[in-house]
């Protein structure tokens, strides 16, 4: 089943549309994984992010591990690798999106897209549009997995570039309207829009009709939930991936860290789907 269908059956059967955020930051680690001489950096990343995720599978729609939290240690990149092959095989019906925002010329795309499809196994991966077609394509080629492109991020610099006025319109619509109207012809497509700019996520609703909208900075970042709902969802309630990763990994940081997550993971869930 392609990522897009994975996604939607996830929706549907889970009935959530919580992304949890798999963004292990050595320095807030539970204690047990930063003990002894020998700390084994990749031990402690694939340890903690394996119970966050077992503890938050039911309530997730889908799980999106950042790729630099990883590849920033020794061993974090094969870490990585472990864990979306736990997640694949403990959590099939969970999606994986890895973020890793990669763009670049056709050749290096398509070692980035083998990297991302084939050595680590992800359903789908998180890309910067900024190079245009030819750097999508050798993603847009796996048409099962999912190709989320960047349109409007949740920084405060997404207005230096992404509002610019091209032909008569911000860069962000002008993103959202060529990646529907254009780069998503085999329907693998998807993009980012933060929670921060639920006015542009209601304009970007409006250009693309049901297409799947990534959807960081709720929690940490100050992004409202209930406005993130009302703009961003599809008509049958769905269509959003709302991304929390500091606020259910960090929710605790003793022993009852994969408790706190689930507790936190299961009341995010719960307040979206008041506003659905
Ligand atoms: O592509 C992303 O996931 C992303 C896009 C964006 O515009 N803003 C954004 O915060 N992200 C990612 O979403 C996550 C947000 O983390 P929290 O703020 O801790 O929930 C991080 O992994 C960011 O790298």
């Amino acid at each position: 089943m392609g990522f897009i269908d994975k996604l939607r059956a996830r929706w549907r059967d889970a009935d959530t549309l919580l992304c949890v955020g798999l963004d292990p930051d050595l320095a807030r680690l539970p204690e047990r994984f930063l003990a002894g001489d020998a700390l084994d950096e990749g031990e402690a990343l694939f340890g903690f992010c394996r119970d966050i995720a077992d503890a938050t599978a039911e309530f997730a729609c889908a799980f999106k591990p950042q790729i630099a939290y990883f590849a920033a240690h020794n061993g974090g990149e094969a870490a990585l690798q472990r864990l979306i092959a736990h997640i694949n095989a403990a959590h099939p019906q969970v999606p994986v999106i890895l973020d890793a925002k990669r763009g670049d010329i056709g050749s290096t795309a398509q070692q980035y897209a083998c990297e991302a499809f084939e050595r680590y196994g992800a359903d789908a991966v998180t890309l910067n549009p900024y190079m245009g077609r030819d750097s999508a394509q050798p993603f847009l080629q796996y048409n099962d997995r999912g190709c989320i492109f960047l349109c409007h991020t949740s920084n405060p610099g997404a207005r230096d570039f992404q509002e610019l006025p091209v032909d008569g319109e911000p860069l962000y619509r002008r993103i959202a309207r060529t990646i529907a109207g254009d780069w998503n012809a085999d329907g693998n497509c998807a993009l980012v829009v933060g929670a921060t700019y639920p006015r542009e996520l209601a304009e970007i609703r409006a250009i693309v009709g049901d297409m799947p909208l990534l959807i960081p900075g709720v929690g940490a970042q100050g992004g409202d939930v209930e406005a993130v709902v009302r703009n961003g969802k599809t008509a049958d309630g769905s269509g959003l991936m709302i991304n929390s990763s500091r606020g259910i990994l960090y929710a605790a940081s003793g022993e009852g860290y994969a408790e706190a997550a689930a507790q936190a993971a299961r009341e995010l869930r719960d307040t979206i789907n008041r506003w659905r």
